[in-house]
């Protein structure tokens, strides 16, 4: 039995075209933001993909790209879950600023440690592993169960809630995380193996 587990990342955010830490402010989608979100759909549509249950964070840019993709998909009524677990990465005192501004303030490799280390936070605001400790946990409580009763689940969230569960589900360490980036709007397709491992992984590129 396939054990389908989708997870995408919101479309491009008002403050991700300007360059702006967001982390839990709340800015809406771009243009370009609703149309990588409706991309998303289609090419799910396109593969027969078809949901019974769908996650979201409590932030407008997750829950709109989810339901600009079960829009997509035509099923736009489907049982969807919101909550602050799914959050992105709390930026801390980052939030608001410009992502070269603070480059140009702290420095390019203290600012590339705040955005993608494991475990060094930025200044008030969390780091990966704080948001791995409360991603993970909701994961395994409230998605997982699903996933393996062979309910097909979507999760759209944020580049760092998602980097948090793909951390887990590919293994990576708190060596091999900082390499890895989420693009917005590409829908990452796992399967999943009878023992919750991971039997088969698409990335759903443009
Ligand atoms: O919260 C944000 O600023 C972005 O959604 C993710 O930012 P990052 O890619 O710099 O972690």
């Amino acid at each position: 039995m396939n054990r389908l587990l989708v997870l995408a990342r919101h479309g491009q955010s008002e403050w991700n075209l300007k360059n702006l830490f967001t982390g839990w402010k709340d800015p809406g989608l771009t243009e370009l933001g609703i149309e990588e979100a409706r991309n998303a759909g289609r090419r799910l549509k396109e593969m027969g993909v078809q949901f019974d249950i769908a996650f979201t964070s409590d932030l407008s840019r997750a829950q709109a790209t989810c339901k600009l993709i079960l829009e997509e998909i035509g099923q736009p009524n489907l049982k969807t879950i919101a909550n602050q677990a799914l959050n992105e990465r709390d930026y801390g005192d980052l939030s608001g600023l410009n992502k070269d501004d603070a480059r140009a303030r702290w420095g390019e490799e203290q600012v590339h440690v705040w955005r993608r280390s494991y475990d060094v936070p930025p200044p008030g605001g969390e780091s990966l592993k704080d948001t791995v400790a409360r991603v993970l946990p909701y994961y395994i409580r409230e998605i997982l169960p699903r996933v393996m009763r062979g309910e097909r689940v979507l999760v759209a969230a944020h580049g760092n809630s998602l980097r948090a569960l793909v951390m887990v589900l590919d293994g990576l360490t708190s060596e091999t995380i900082p390499s890895l980036e989420l693009a917005t709007g590409i829908p990452l397709v796992y399967t999943l193996n009878d023992d919750t491992t991971v039997a088969g992984k698409k990335v759903l590129e443009g």
